[in-house]
């Protein structure tokens, strides 16, 4: 069968309704706001009523299938659309026309193909194609119209790039916004805007699959039973291990020949993994209640069969053609076609050439580096910033790849098994976080294990310049996957990366600036709204009763603060909405109970922070609000993107107001620092320097965050780059607790220490408290010349021998010199001037997304096929801008400047609190209502002046601070 999974009759359109609702009335929009207003508001009714009470459009199709445009791209998806079979629902009466995700249909391009279209005859339908006042373009190898051929200072973050524009100019794909005056279309634009429409978000062809395309079987999928079994307490590798081998997996044996040598091999690998999970035909994941999800591969539900499989894969390493890719798709996934990007990714990387790949959220980038792992003779590692994330992609391997997973939570067994089987050819794809790469031995283990592939997902973390940095991102560097990892090939993906950002990840992974493959558009699935507004939990409750999002089963609302989540989720619960919160203060094991019971649609609505969604492949979320304003368009686009993914039309709320974007823009200056206290930093990291080089120093992180008023995550940074910077001043080594308490048991601490040296170092770097030996970790490992884990290792000896009995405590970072800085106040001022960059460059991605947002509620003149509040194009135009042309903004208007009476205010409060030190950052940060390390908000929200100023410019506070406390300086000395 070559139907959509969800063409099962009830909707029909290319970006069809969810619900099979009645046949549409199509009320008028009076009468819609008449009843909205009786229905849910007895008085003062709210605007965000009247603008979303539409029904769900039912709209219906004709049967003619779409005619293929001559010069189709070369993109695999959109050439096999016309082969779809028309679905007509019986309750479709109106001649309809696919309801554009975009908002909008042509009317003179509808004229114009009559024979292909209909026509939604609905008054509150989405507005119109021809009212957009761009076409769009779709552009194989397409050269960027803002071209920085001279290599000048680039807008975003005023970095001077020279490879920029040799970078821009060989994009591979990108979409091209021009404007057009509307109704003034060219005719011979028309007919290539036929094809386009199809392409785009502007889908006026009813007969075709919906933009994200599922194969035959992917309605099964869906319907996944959630099973109780009795849960075993295996470990977290037992558990996570199980991809696809149960007992209808063994019963797809029958088809193999196990008398063939692959076979038999296949055989005994299975027959060991079972051995492994300790449970045969068992197949499922169990969390401590014993809820257990059924996570079987995909071609294992298919009917995955192995020697079919392993024939394409043959096929493909003889001749990597689309045909023979398509085969192996469509037996291992069962889809029928590739996605934009997919088939030229795969080709890329199929022939060694290392990629960035930039593809939509949910738009399928994990099959990318599955299927040539199939292929491809070694093993290929992914590299995944999230534990969690980590677990589902495991999950969600195809039953024909054999995954395992290496991370910070497993028990050493089960780190020792799975070098075992990684020793012995049975893994196929390791995830591991990008902190393991700190620990060497982690790298000595790849000595004798060919990697043909290294995968780094949400490879955006590697840059600085990203919304979300990570520095154990930045050890992943191309020297270091080539020489000590012995990659072949890199495949970086990510879903959301401005150029800026996409030149400084390609640079340091040393992807060539030709191997850029991008689809930068929001999905056209998703209808994107926009209000602001005053009193947001009122509108929320009112967005939430009226259609259509009241008719949406399964919806997450994002909020800024964990305490927001908290108190909306309650406010829903008391409302009869069924509804979860989510975020890191929630312990795992809770958060991920709800995780389950969202996709197992027992929860309604997960109210959570930018914490719930990496890694979130629920397909039929169909509501995404933002209760909060994301903090960029990256993570607005991240967001947005967890709804739809099943390829239905799904909607997606901003909501907003000025109050809160001050809060949150203020939070941007948390991370910032000053030149003089990173001086004093180098001068504590680089304390141990005078003794003999190679010893291990380690700053405590607690202490050291309080001492500096740095958070963890700034340190950290600071420390990164000091290691892996131009000169390399250090090297970092894991983690760990260095105060140890110890109390000895059996054998008299004397007579120990004259047995073992290790004792003996201990007694002599130990201070005694109460018979207790406290001793610093690091010391006693210098004192004898044995590294950290080695001291471990052997404390945990002596304690299994029953002789000692300790605790650590005071987790700190650890780190050997390697070079001293000849001059620590100029690197002072570099690493200031760089993190200083970085606070800004997120400060400007903030007003990005606030302009965005205020764009399309004042400035949107709703031509385009905006109207009310759903402003998908405008929006989709504001995306594509950004990420393309790394289009930002000014600082906005509404940010003032300085004033007298913010001085008379300093002073006040440096009168009040003359018994505290304060460096002018410190002050800004109070005035803005930021906590740090040395000014938590326990304390200092009690002041009178906690947050009094957030609306004015941060650094014009830090200037009027600064003259404050000179002058109070000055008149100390007087
Ligand atoms: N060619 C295809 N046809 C149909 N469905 C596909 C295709 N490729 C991938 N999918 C499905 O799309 C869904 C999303 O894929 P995937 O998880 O790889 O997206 P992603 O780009 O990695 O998303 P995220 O950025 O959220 O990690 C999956 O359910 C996957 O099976």
């Amino acid at each position: 069968m070559d139907s959509d999974a969800d063409s099962d009759g009830s909707h029909v359109s290319s970006t069809p309704p969810r619900h099979p609702l009645p046949p549409p009335q199509f009320p008028s929009r009076r009468a819609l706001l008449a009843t909205a207003k009786s229905r849910t508001q007895p008085k003062n009714t709210s605007t965000i009523s009247s603008k979303f009470s539409r029904p769900m459009l039912r709209p219906k199709i004709s049967t003619k299938k779409p005619k293929k445009s001559k010069d189709d791209t070369t993109i695999q998806t959109q050439q096999n659309l016309s082969d779809l079979p028309v679905h007509i629902h019986p309750n479709d009466t109106v001649s309809s026309e696919a309801p554009p995700s975009g908002g909008s249909c042509n009317s003179k391009f509808a004229s114009s193909s009559k024979t292909q279209e209909t026509q939604i005859q609905n008054p509150s339908s989405p507005p119109k194609f021809s009212d957009l006042p761009f076409q769009i373009h779709r552009s194989v190898n397409a050269v960027l119209s803002h071209d920085n051929s001279s290599g000048e200072v680039l807008p975003a973050g005023g970095l001077c790039l020279p490879k920029f524009a040799s970078f821009l100019k060989t994009r591979k794909t990108i979409l091209n916004f021009e404007p057009v005056e509307a109704g003034s279309i060219d005719p011979q634009l028309v007919q290539v805007n036929e094809k386009e429409a199809v392409d785009s978000g502007c889908r006026a062809k009813a007969v075709r699959k919906y933009p994200n395309l599922i194969g035959s079987n992917a309605s099964s999928l869906s319907s996944l039973p959630v099973k109780k079994v009795k849960c075993a307490n295996e470990g977290n590798f037992v558990r996570l291990n199980i991809n696809g081998y149960g007992k209808k997996f063994a019963s797809k044996f029958k088809r193999r020949n196990f008398n063939s040598s692959s076979g038999k091999k296949f055989y005994r690998r299975w027959k060991k993994k079972v051995r492994v999970e300790g449970k045969e035909g068992e197949n499922g994941l169990c969390d401590e209640e014993g809820l257990v999800v059924e996570v079987k591969g995909r071609g294992e539900r298919l009917g995955f069969d192995a020697e079919l499989i392993e024939e394409a894969v043959m096929g493909v390493r003889n001749e990597a053609s689309d045909e023979n890719l398509l085969r192996l798709l469509k037996l291992t996934y069962g889809y029928d076609s590739f996605r934009d990007g997919q088939l030229e990714t795969l080709k890329m990387v199929l022939s060694g050439k290392s990629t960035m790949l930039v593809l939509p959220t949910g738009a399928g980038k994990s099959l990318c580096y599955q299927l040539p792992a199939m292929v491809l003779q070694g093993v290929t590692v992914v590299i995944s910033p999230l534990v969690s994330l980590m677990i589902d992609q495991l999950k969600q391997l195809p039953a024909a790849v054999e995954g395992g997973l290496l991370c910070s939570s497993q028990t050493p067994e089960e780190v020792s098994e799975t070098f075992r089987l990684l020793e012995e050819g049975s893994i196929k794809v390791l995830f591991v976080s990008p902190e393991r790469f700190l620990n060497s031995d982690f790298l000595s283990i790849f000595c004798n294990t060919q990697i043909s592939l290294v995968v780094i997902d949400e490879a955006h973390c590697v840059s600085e310049w990203s919304h979300n940095f990570r520095p154990s991102y930045m050890r992943l560097k191309a020297s270091l996957l080539r020489d000590k990892l012995k990659a072949q090939c890199i495949l970086a993906m990510t879903a959301t990366a401005t150029t800026k950002a996409l030149y400084h990840v390609m640079h340091a992974l040393d992807i060539p600036s030709t191997n850029l493959i991008q689809v930068v558009k929001p999905r056209d699935n998703l209808q994107l709204s926009v209000s602001s507004s005053e009193n947001r939990m009122k509108d929320l409750m009112t967005l939430l009763k009226s259609s259509p999002f009241s008719e949406a089963k399964s919806i997450i609302i994002y909020c800024k603060f964990q305490s927001e989540t908290d108190f909306i989720c309650k406010y829903l619960c008391d409302n009869n909405i069924s509804a979860k919160s989510y975020h890191s203060g929630i312990f795992a094991k809770d958060r991920s109970r709800t995780q389950e019971l969202f996709c197992a649609n027992k929860i309604r609505v997960v109210v959570a922070t930018v914490a719930f969604g990496m890694g979130l492949n629920k397909k039929d979320i169909e509501a995404v609000i933002h209760y909060s304003l994301p903090e960029s368009l990256e993570e607005y686009v991240q967001e947005i993107g967890r709804a739809g993914r099943d390829g239905r039309i799904s909607y997606c709320h901003l909501f907003f107001d000025d109050v809160s974007y001050f809060k949150i823009r203020s939070l941007m200056y948390s991370d910032g620092v000053d030149e003089y206290v990173v001086n004093k930093l180098l001068c504590q990291i680089f304390s141990g320097s005078t003794t003999s080089a190679g010893i291990i120093c380690s700053l405590v992180k607690e202490s050291a965050c309080r001492k500096f008023d740095m958070k963890e995550e700034v340190i950290l940074t600071i420390l990164t780059q000091l290691e892996l910077g131009e000169v390399q001043y250090l090297h970092l080594l894991p983690q760990t607790s260095v105060t140890c308490t110890l109390n000895f048991h059996q054998t008299s601490p004397a007579l120990l220490a004259m047995k073992d040296a290790v004792v003996a170092a201990i007694l002599k770097n130990s201070e005694i408290k109460d018979g207790q030996y406290i001793f610093d970790i690091p010391s006693v490992a210098n004192s004898i010349g044995l590294q950290i884990v080695d001291l471990s290792n052997h404390l945990q000896t002596l304690k299994i021998k029953g002789e000692v009995r300790y605790e650590l405590k005071d987790q700190a970072y650890c780190y050997v010199i390697m070079n001293t800085p000849k001059d620590i106040c100029s690197l002072a001022t570099w690493l200031t001037k760089w993190l200083s960059e970085v606070e800004s460059c997120k400060v400007r991605k903030m007003d990005t997304m606030y302009d965005a947002a205020v764009f399309a509620t004042e400035a949107c003149d709703e031509v385009h096929g905006c109207r009310d509040h759903q402003h998908t194009p405008c929006l989709q135009r504001k995306i594509t801008e950004y990420f393309v042309n790394g289009t930002e903004v000014e600082v906005p208007k509404r940010i003032g400047g300085s004033s007298p009476f913010l001085t008379a205010d300093i002073k006040v409060f440096l009168q009040c609190n003359s018994y505290a030190k304060f460096t002018p950052r410190a002050i800004a940060r109070i005035l803005h209502g930021i906590a740090s390390p040395a000014f938590p908000s326990a304390v200092w929200s009690r002041t009178h002046f906690w947050g009094r100023y957030m609306q004015t410019d941060f650094k014009a506070i830090t200037e009027a601070a600064k003259a404050e406390l000179m002058k109070l300086v000055g008149k100390d000395a007087l």
